[in-house]
Protein backbone atom coordinates (compact mmCIF):
# COMPACT_ATOMS: atom_id res chain seq x y z
CA UNK A 1 0.00 0.00 0.00
CA UNK A 2 1.49 3.36 -0.84
CA UNK A 3 2.68 5.32 2.06
CA UNK A 4 0.82 9.18 2.31
CA UNK A 5 2.30 11.85 4.40
CA UNK A 6 -0.27 14.39 3.44
CA UNK A 7 -3.76 13.47 1.93
CA UNK A 8 -6.62 16.39 1.43
CA UNK A 9 -10.41 14.45 0.85
CA UNK A 10 -12.78 17.20 -0.57
CA UNK A 11 -11.72 20.12 1.41
CA UNK A 12 -13.15 23.26 1.07
CA UNK A 13 -12.89 27.12 2.84
CA UNK A 14 -14.30 30.07 2.51
CA UNK A 15 -13.19 33.35 4.21
CA UNK A 16 -17.05 35.10 4.44
CA UNK A 17 -19.01 34.75 0.33
CA UNK A 18 -15.61 33.92 -1.23
CA UNK A 19 -15.02 30.53 -1.68
CA UNK A 20 -11.26 30.17 -1.90
CA UNK A 21 -11.24 25.97 -2.18
CA UNK A 22 -13.51 24.24 -4.25
CA UNK A 23 -13.32 20.54 -2.65
CA UNK A 24 -10.24 19.58 -3.50
CA UNK A 25 -8.09 16.76 -2.97
CA UNK A 26 -4.55 15.36 -3.22
CA UNK A 27 -2.06 13.63 -1.66
CA UNK A 28 1.52 13.52 -0.92
CA UNK A 29 3.55 10.19 -1.01
CA UNK A 30 6.07 9.72 1.30
CA UNK A 31 9.62 10.79 0.32
CA UNK A 32 8.03 12.80 -2.67
CA UNK A 33 8.10 16.54 -3.99
CA UNK A 34 5.51 18.17 -4.89
CA UNK A 35 5.34 22.05 -6.49
CA UNK A 36 1.96 24.24 -6.16
CA UNK A 37 1.36 26.57 -8.59
CA UNK A 38 -1.01 28.86 -9.77
CA UNK A 39 -1.99 32.20 -10.42
CA UNK A 40 -1.70 35.15 -7.18
CA UNK A 41 -5.37 35.07 -4.95
CA UNK A 42 -5.71 31.00 -6.49
CA UNK A 43 -5.50 29.45 -2.69
CA UNK A 44 -2.29 27.88 -2.76
CA UNK A 45 -1.08 30.26 0.56
CA UNK A 46 -4.82 28.51 2.22
CA UNK A 47 -3.68 25.18 1.30
CA UNK A 48 -0.44 25.69 3.92
CA UNK A 49 -2.01 27.26 6.35
CA UNK A 50 -4.64 24.40 6.50
CA UNK A 51 -1.83 21.89 6.87
CA UNK A 52 -0.60 23.30 9.56
CA UNK A 53 -3.86 24.07 11.12
CA UNK A 54 -3.72 28.05 11.30
CA UNK A 55 -6.90 28.15 9.87
CA UNK A 56 -9.63 25.12 9.57
CA UNK A 57 -11.47 23.99 6.98
CA UNK A 58 -14.99 24.15 6.40
CA UNK A 59 -15.62 20.60 4.65
CA UNK A 60 -13.55 17.75 4.01
CA UNK A 61 -10.57 15.78 5.81
CA UNK A 62 -6.87 17.03 6.35
CA UNK A 63 -4.78 13.50 6.95
CA UNK A 64 -1.31 14.45 8.02
CA UNK A 65 0.88 11.22 9.04
CA UNK A 66 -2.15 9.28 9.07
CA UNK A 67 -4.16 11.13 11.30
CA UNK A 68 -7.01 13.49 10.61
CA UNK A 69 -5.79 16.76 11.74
CA UNK A 70 -9.46 18.27 11.69
CA UNK A 71 -10.47 16.61 14.94
CA UNK A 72 -6.99 16.81 16.89
CA UNK A 73 -6.72 18.04 20.40
CA UNK A 74 -4.44 21.30 20.45
CA UNK A 75 -1.47 18.78 22.26
CA UNK A 76 -1.77 16.26 19.44
CA UNK A 77 -1.43 18.94 17.07
CA UNK A 78 1.48 20.82 18.72
CA UNK A 79 2.85 17.10 18.10
CA UNK A 80 2.27 16.64 14.72
CA UNK A 81 3.35 20.18 14.07
CA UNK A 82 7.07 19.35 15.03
CA UNK A 83 7.79 17.04 12.40
CA UNK A 84 6.79 19.62 9.85
CA UNK A 85 9.74 21.98 9.09
CA UNK A 86 8.41 25.67 7.34
CA UNK A 87 10.39 27.72 4.81
CA UNK A 88 8.36 30.94 5.56
CA UNK A 89 8.48 33.51 2.45
CA UNK A 90 10.85 36.01 3.11
CA UNK A 91 12.82 33.87 5.27
CA UNK A 92 11.37 35.33 8.14
CA UNK A 93 14.60 34.92 10.42
CA UNK A 94 14.49 36.84 13.42
CA UNK A 95 17.12 39.91 12.84
CA UNK A 96 18.25 40.64 16.55
CA UNK A 97 19.53 37.08 17.00
CA UNK A 98 22.79 35.59 15.72
CA UNK A 99 22.69 32.79 13.34
CA UNK A 100 23.37 30.41 15.45
CA UNK A 101 20.43 31.50 17.41
CA UNK A 102 18.10 31.39 14.63
CA UNK A 103 18.86 27.91 14.01
CA UNK A 104 18.93 26.57 17.39
CA UNK A 105 15.00 28.39 18.06
CA UNK A 106 13.63 25.06 17.34
CA UNK A 107 15.90 22.93 19.27
CA UNK A 108 15.25 24.83 22.30
CA UNK A 109 12.03 25.86 22.33
CA UNK A 110 9.77 22.84 20.13
CA UNK A 111 12.51 19.82 21.43
CA UNK A 112 13.76 21.23 24.76
CA UNK A 113 16.86 20.68 24.23
CA UNK A 114 18.70 21.78 27.25
CA UNK A 115 22.70 20.39 26.12
CA UNK A 116 24.03 23.31 24.59
CA UNK A 117 26.97 21.06 23.16
CA UNK A 118 24.41 18.71 21.28
CA UNK A 119 22.66 22.08 20.36
CA UNK A 120 26.24 23.46 18.96
CA UNK A 121 26.94 20.36 17.12
CA UNK A 122 23.56 20.30 15.55
CA UNK A 123 23.23 23.61 14.19
CA UNK A 124 26.96 23.66 13.02
CA UNK A 125 25.95 20.55 11.03
CA UNK A 126 22.76 21.63 9.66
CA UNK A 127 24.83 25.07 8.56
CA UNK A 128 27.06 22.57 6.78
CA UNK A 129 24.55 20.93 5.17
CA UNK A 130 23.16 24.17 3.45
CA UNK A 131 26.51 24.99 2.60
CA UNK A 132 27.06 27.65 5.60
CA UNK A 133 29.65 26.71 7.45
CA UNK A 134 31.47 28.88 10.33
CA UNK A 135 28.52 31.27 9.99
CA UNK A 136 27.31 30.72 13.29
CA UNK A 137 28.23 34.36 15.23
CA UNK A 138 26.75 36.38 12.10
CA UNK A 139 23.91 38.68 12.30
CA UNK A 140 20.77 38.27 9.44
CA UNK A 141 22.14 41.76 8.50
CA UNK A 142 25.21 40.39 7.35
CA UNK A 143 23.76 38.10 5.05
CA UNK A 144 22.77 38.21 1.41
CA UNK A 145 18.68 36.93 0.89
CA UNK A 146 20.53 33.69 -0.75
CA UNK A 147 22.38 33.13 2.24
CA UNK A 148 19.26 34.46 4.83
CA UNK A 149 17.15 31.55 2.80
CA UNK A 150 19.55 28.97 3.17
CA UNK A 151 19.41 29.54 7.39
CA UNK A 152 16.15 29.32 7.19
CA UNK A 153 16.19 25.93 5.48
CA UNK A 154 18.80 25.05 8.00
CA UNK A 155 16.42 26.34 10.43
CA UNK A 156 13.41 24.22 9.12
CA UNK A 157 15.37 21.40 8.99
CA UNK A 158 17.91 21.47 12.36
CA UNK A 159 15.11 18.84 14.46
CA UNK A 160 14.89 16.16 11.28
CA UNK A 161 11.19 16.41 9.93
CA UNK A 162 9.98 14.34 7.54
CA UNK A 163 7.66 16.78 5.98
CA UNK A 164 8.76 19.94 4.67
CA UNK A 165 6.84 23.15 3.96
CA UNK A 166 8.31 26.09 1.74
CA UNK A 167 6.77 29.18 0.59
CA UNK A 168 7.91 30.54 -2.47
CA UNK A 169 11.73 29.89 -1.87
CA UNK A 170 12.83 31.17 -4.61
CA UNK A 171 11.16 34.63 -5.02
CA UNK A 172 13.19 37.88 -4.60
CA UNK A 173 16.53 35.99 -5.53
CA UNK A 174 18.69 36.28 -8.69
CA UNK A 175 18.32 33.16 -10.77
CA UNK A 176 22.04 31.62 -10.29
CA UNK A 177 21.06 31.60 -6.31
CA UNK A 178 16.91 30.19 -6.99
CA UNK A 179 18.90 27.26 -8.36
CA UNK A 180 21.15 27.27 -5.98
CA UNK A 181 18.32 26.80 -2.99
CA UNK A 182 16.88 24.41 -6.05
CA UNK A 183 19.41 21.81 -5.65
CA UNK A 184 19.84 22.06 -1.82
CA UNK A 185 16.35 21.34 -1.49
CA UNK A 186 16.09 18.11 -4.16
CA UNK A 187 19.55 17.12 -2.26
CA UNK A 188 18.40 17.21 0.77
CA UNK A 189 15.38 15.75 0.09
CA UNK A 190 16.85 13.21 -2.14
CA UNK A 191 19.59 12.69 1.20
CA UNK A 192 16.96 12.64 4.07
CA UNK A 193 14.02 10.73 2.15
CA UNK A 194 12.16 14.27 2.87
CA UNK A 195 8.81 15.14 1.56
CA UNK A 196 8.21 18.67 0.50
CA UNK A 197 5.41 20.94 -0.93
CA UNK A 198 6.66 24.20 -2.82
CA UNK A 199 4.21 26.37 -3.16
CA UNK A 200 5.87 28.83 -5.84
CA UNK A 201 5.52 31.04 -9.39
CA UNK A 202 8.69 29.67 -10.15
CA UNK A 203 8.16 27.41 -12.96
CA UNK A 204 12.11 26.39 -13.34
CA UNK A 205 11.84 25.81 -9.51
CA UNK A 206 9.23 23.66 -9.44
CA UNK A 207 10.28 21.67 -12.30
CA UNK A 208 13.66 21.38 -11.06
CA UNK A 209 12.77 20.24 -7.90
CA UNK A 210 9.16 18.32 -8.04
CA UNK A 211 8.67 14.91 -8.64
CA UNK A 212 4.62 16.10 -9.46
CA UNK A 213 3.06 19.42 -9.99
CA UNK A 214 0.09 20.52 -8.88
CA UNK A 215 -1.69 23.50 -10.65
CA UNK A 216 -4.37 25.44 -8.87
CA UNK A 217 -7.16 27.84 -10.33
CA UNK A 218 -9.43 29.82 -8.59
CA UNK A 219 -9.39 27.00 -5.32
CA UNK A 220 -9.17 24.31 -7.72
CA UNK A 221 -6.51 21.93 -8.70
CA UNK A 222 -6.74 21.81 -12.35
CA UNK A 223 -4.26 19.57 -13.86
CA UNK A 224 -1.80 17.25 -11.84
CA UNK A 225 1.03 15.47 -13.33
CA UNK A 226 4.94 14.55 -12.97
CA UNK A 227 7.35 17.17 -14.02
CA UNK A 228 7.80 15.15 -17.47
CA UNK A 229 4.48 15.27 -18.11
CA UNK A 230 4.29 19.22 -17.72
CA UNK A 231 6.92 19.83 -19.93
CA UNK A 232 5.33 17.74 -22.26
CA UNK A 233 1.97 19.01 -21.56
CA UNK A 234 -0.36 20.50 -24.06
CA UNK A 235 -3.24 20.95 -21.77
CA UNK A 236 -4.98 24.30 -22.16
CA UNK A 237 -4.87 25.03 -18.25
CA UNK A 238 -0.76 24.88 -18.31
CA UNK A 239 -0.65 26.34 -21.33
CA UNK A 240 -2.71 29.40 -20.17
CA UNK A 241 -0.76 29.98 -16.77
CA UNK A 242 2.77 29.63 -18.52
CA UNK A 243 1.33 32.14 -21.07
CA UNK A 244 0.40 34.43 -17.78
CA UNK A 245 3.78 34.09 -16.01
CA UNK A 246 5.56 35.10 -19.06
CA UNK A 247 3.39 38.12 -19.79
CA UNK A 248 3.99 38.99 -16.08
CA UNK A 249 7.58 38.55 -16.75
CA UNK A 250 7.55 40.82 -19.78
CA UNK A 251 5.41 43.81 -18.02
CA UNK A 252 8.22 43.78 -15.22
CA UNK A 253 11.12 43.63 -17.56
CA UNK A 254 12.52 46.59 -18.46
CA UNK A 255 11.22 48.53 -21.86
N1 LIG B 1 -7.94 35.63 6.20
C1 LIG B 1 -8.50 35.93 5.03
N2 LIG B 1 -9.64 36.67 4.98
C2 LIG B 1 -10.21 36.96 3.80
N3 LIG B 1 -9.75 36.57 2.61
C3 LIG B 1 -8.63 35.84 2.59
C4 LIG B 1 -7.93 35.48 3.80
N4 LIG B 1 -6.84 34.75 3.46
C5 LIG B 1 -6.85 34.66 2.11
N5 LIG B 1 -7.91 35.31 1.59
C6 LIG B 1 -8.27 35.39 0.17
O1 LIG B 1 -8.24 34.08 -0.34
C7 LIG B 1 -7.75 34.07 -1.68
C8 LIG B 1 -6.63 33.08 -1.79
O2 LIG B 1 -5.53 33.57 -1.03
P1 LIG B 1 -4.13 32.79 -0.96
O3 LIG B 1 -3.23 33.62 -0.11
O4 LIG B 1 -4.36 31.40 -0.57
O5 LIG B 1 -3.68 32.85 -2.47
P2 LIG B 1 -2.27 32.49 -3.14
O6 LIG B 1 -2.57 31.62 -4.29
O7 LIG B 1 -1.33 31.99 -2.11
O8 LIG B 1 -1.80 33.91 -3.66
P3 LIG B 1 -0.30 34.52 -3.81
O9 LIG B 1 0.36 33.71 -4.88
O10 LIG B 1 -0.55 35.93 -4.24
O11 LIG B 1 0.37 34.42 -2.47
C9 LIG B 1 -7.35 35.51 -2.01
O12 LIG B 1 -8.40 36.11 -2.73
C10 LIG B 1 -7.22 36.14 -0.65
O13 LIG B 1 -7.52 37.52 -0.71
Amino acid sequence: MEEYILRFEKVSKSFGDKKVLRNISFSVKKGEVVALMGPSGCGKTTVLRLILRLIEADEGEIHLYGRDITHLSERELIDIRKKVGIVFQGGALFDSMTVFENVAFPLRYCLDIKDEGLMREMVSSMLESVELPDTEDLMPADLSGGMRKRVALARALVYKPSFLLLDEPTTGLDPQTARHIDRLVADLSRRHNLSAMTVTHDVVSALGIADRVFLMKEGDIVWMGTSEEWEASSDPEVTSFLLGTKSIRHRGSAP
